[in-house]
């Protein structure tokens, strides 16, 4: 398997102390096509990592790589239309539903597949909305799934999906894991999810990082993380949420 995103030493401090690391030395690699969970409590980075990876926010250490080439080699717009960040609130361009389904082709300068966007709209259960209703209109669910047909139109190399689907009923979100497992296969693109939802991390991922007191403490097989995880820290937090779950 070829590595799509590569990051050595990456470090990010805190913003209210400057000698203090929010999180350092992640060190790690997306395979072409992998779909991975990024996993751990409430506060430990891992949106700022994803964000980091996106070159949405810039790292304090440390190095990233994409297909080969350094971050220095690529212009920060060719880097994000390949490593494309679906932010947990999203965000409604201004204008209709149809003028946000169209940004990517427009801001990329390459056709609308219409017929792909009709499709990922009736599959996320969204084919009863009006392309020229007004963006801002829709409610927060259904932003969230506009925005993430938004983003697989670009067809990136690299999802990074910050808690995509948090916000979704229990139908949409499985419309949207179905839709989104789906789309790995077919277009052998890499997903690096973000979910506090052990059952989807269980679902979706086929590789588990997990982040815990500023370290990326293990890098594992789903399998392995879930049923013999490495570490003391990862045990305890598996065991919390399944503890969580049982109402103990
Ligand atoms: N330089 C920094 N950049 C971003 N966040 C920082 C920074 N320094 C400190 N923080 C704090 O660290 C935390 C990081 O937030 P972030 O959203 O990345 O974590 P998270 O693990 O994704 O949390 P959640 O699971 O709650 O979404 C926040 O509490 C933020 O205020």
């Amino acid at each position: 398997m070829d590595i799509l995103l590569k990051a050595r030493g990456i470090g990010k401090l805190t913003s209210r102390n400057p000698d203090r690391y929010l999180f350092r030395d992640v060190s790690a690699g997306v395979g072409e096509g992998r779909r991975i969970v990024l996993l751990g409590a409430s506060g430990q980075g891992k949106s700022t990592l994803l964000r980091i990876f996106a070159r949405l926010d810039a790292a304090d250490a440390g190095e990233l790589e994409l297909l080969g080439r350094p971050a220095s080699q690529w212009k920060p717009q060719q880097w994000r239309q390949q490593v494309l960040y679906v932010a947990q609130q999203p965000v409604m361009l201004t204008g209709t539903v149809g003028d946000n389904l169209r940004t990517a082709s427009i801001l990329h300068g390459r056709p609308f597949d219409e017929p792909l966007a009709e499709q990922l709209m009736d599959e996320l259960g969204l084919g009863g909305i009006a392309w020229d209703k007004t963006a801002d209109e829709l409610s927060g669910g259904e932003k969230q799934r506009v925005a993430l047909v938004r983003s697989l139109l670009l067809k990136p190399k690299l999802l990074l999906l910050d808690e995509t689907t948090a916000s979704l009923d229990p139908a949409s979100k499985a419309a949207a894991e179905r839709l989104l497992l789906e789309w790995s296969r077919r277009e052998g693109s890499a997903q690096l999810w973000i979910t506090h939802d052990l059952s989807q991390a269980r679902e979706v991922g086929e590789e588990v990082w997990f982040l815990e007191g500023g370290r990326l403490l293990e890098k594992t097989s789903a399998e392995r993380f879930f049923d013999k995880p490495a570490t003391g820290e990862a045990r305890r937090f598996v065991q919390a949420a399944a503890d969580a779950r049982q109402g103990v």
